[in-house]
């Protein structure tokens, strides 16, 4: 293939907030679309919600037992228990047919409706009556005095409706769908899942387990950033290994309708930079950091494209620290990057013209570096220890056991 002559690289190196305002930039709004809620994991919330139904939504029994008016039972005892006649069964999902009756009690499982007239449940295990399946007895020997309301459930006591449940921008988890659902929502506004597409570039490259032609590598960088893609709520939709063609990449992404799409590689001082000269319409800079120095984003046609160098670590933490929260973004959320202060647990070096992101696990509270090579960028192997990036500003060249740092956290919390 003929070295083809790309854009010379800037040489004066642009700051991590700079590119990350071009990055950021890429992201439209979303749209707002509503889904069933069962389908709903996992998304963010695009409105605020509101209860439409109280919660409870009407006045029920905490307990398996028997409803009671207070002034029926106000003397019972275990020694003189109030003897009531059992005027109904009320389990749960059905309300009782009539008002409870003075001088009566009624069956009451958990969850059912209180039966009108009723101000009291009084457990099963304080009457005469065996808990479990049975039918109710014709008569119940009560042997306590409730307090008022005791066991008992009040319509709205949890939320009134009209009330606020959940606001704008929150990922739907379990219990913020269990709320919805619970205060009568079926439908929710959110955003949709940004779709994804993925490229690795370079014509070294071999499919994963595929014996190495001379000078050839197994291709990490896309699984390694369909999995990042996952674990930062978006999905792949599209996915390619290119080789060095530019014009077979601009073919691949001008034919894909995603939401972004992450290249790796080509994009450095090479003769063979793919992404540089198949996509000129990107900028392409250096950015003062370690790994993940070289960096490009823009748009192709209308499709947010950015593109990663091809050094796996430096995909990592180019994930880490601007696709991320490029795609929280997509996603509607709020594009903070999760840091944590900690102390060093070792001693390394760092370029002092550069911030250094130091890939690193945690030994008791601690940030140590994963491996005894440092951030170099090649260290694929090792990226499954990796639980943080501690970042080392420029100006520092050494970094002492005990220092103080910020630690991009990449999986789980502090350990
Ligand atoms: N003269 C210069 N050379 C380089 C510079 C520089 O400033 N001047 N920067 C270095 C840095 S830092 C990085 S990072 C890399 C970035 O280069 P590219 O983005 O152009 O990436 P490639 O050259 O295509 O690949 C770099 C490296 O990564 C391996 N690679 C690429 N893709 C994959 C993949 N899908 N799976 C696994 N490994 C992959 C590739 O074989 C190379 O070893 O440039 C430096 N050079
Ligand atoms: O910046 Mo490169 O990502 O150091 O290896």
């Amino acid at each position: 293939m003929e070295p083809v002559r790309s854009r010379p690289v800037e040489t004066a190196p642009v700051e991590i907030a700079d590119h990350r305002r071009l990055v950021m930039s890429l992201a439209p709004e979303p749209a707002v679309v509503e889904m069933p809620l069962e389908r709903c994991l996992g998304l963010v919330s695009a409105r605020p919600l509101t209860a439409r139904l109280a919660v409870p939504p009407f006045t029920n029994s905490a307990m398996d037992g028997f409803a009671v008016r207070l002034e029926d039972v106000r003397d019972a005892t275990p020694g003189h228990p109030v003897r009531l006649p059992v005027a109904g069964d009320i389990p749960a999902g059905s309300p009782a047919a009539e008002p409870l009756e003075a001088g009566t009690a009624m069956r009451i499982m958990t969850g059912a409706p209180m039966p009108v007239g009723a101000d009291a449940v009084v457990k099963v295990e304080q009457t005469d009556h065996a808990p479990g399946i049975t039918s109710p007895p014709a008569e119940v020997a009560i042997f306590e005095a409730p307090e008022p309301g005791a066991n008992v459930r009040r319509c709205g006591e949890d939320l009134q409706i009209g009330d606020p449940v959940l606001e704008a921008g929150r990922v739907l988890d379990g219990p913020c769908l269990a709320a919805a659902a619970s205060v009568g929502h079926g439908l929710l506004a959110v955003r949709p899942t940004p779709r994804i597409g993925v490229i690795s570039t370079g014509s070294e490259l071999s499919g994963a387990g595929q014996e190495l032609a001379a000078g050839s590598i197994p291709d990490s960088n896309g699984v390694l950033l369909a999995g990042l893609v996952a674990d930062a709520g978006a999905v792949v939709t599209e996915q390619a290994r290119v080789p060095d063609d530019p014009a077979r990449l601009r073919e691949v992404i001008t034919g894909w309708d995603v939401d972004l799409v992450i290249t790796a590689g080509g994009i450095s001082a090479g003769a063979y930079e793919v992404v540089r000269q198949g996509l000129p319409e990107l900028t392409f800079h250096k950015v003062a950091q370690q790994p993940g120095g070289p960096q490009g984003a823009g748009v192709v046609g209308a499709t947010p494209v950015i593109a990663l160098p091809g050094n796996p670590v430096s995909v990592y933490v180019s994930f880490h620290v601007y696709a991320r929260p490029l795609i929280a973004a997509l996603r509607g959320l709020a594009a903070e990057p999760p840091m944590v202060r900690a102390g060093a647990g070792a001693a390394w070096r760092s370029p002092a013209a550069k911030t250094q992101f130091m890939p690193v696990r945690w030994e008791d509270g601690t940030a140590v570096p994963v491996h005894r090579l440092g951030s170099k960028s090649h260290l694929v192997a090792s990226l499954p220890l990796v639980e943080g990036l501690a970042v080392v500003p420029a100006g520092v060249d050494a970094v002492a056991p005990g220092d103080a740092l910020d630690v991009l956290v990449t999986r789980g919390g502090i350990q």
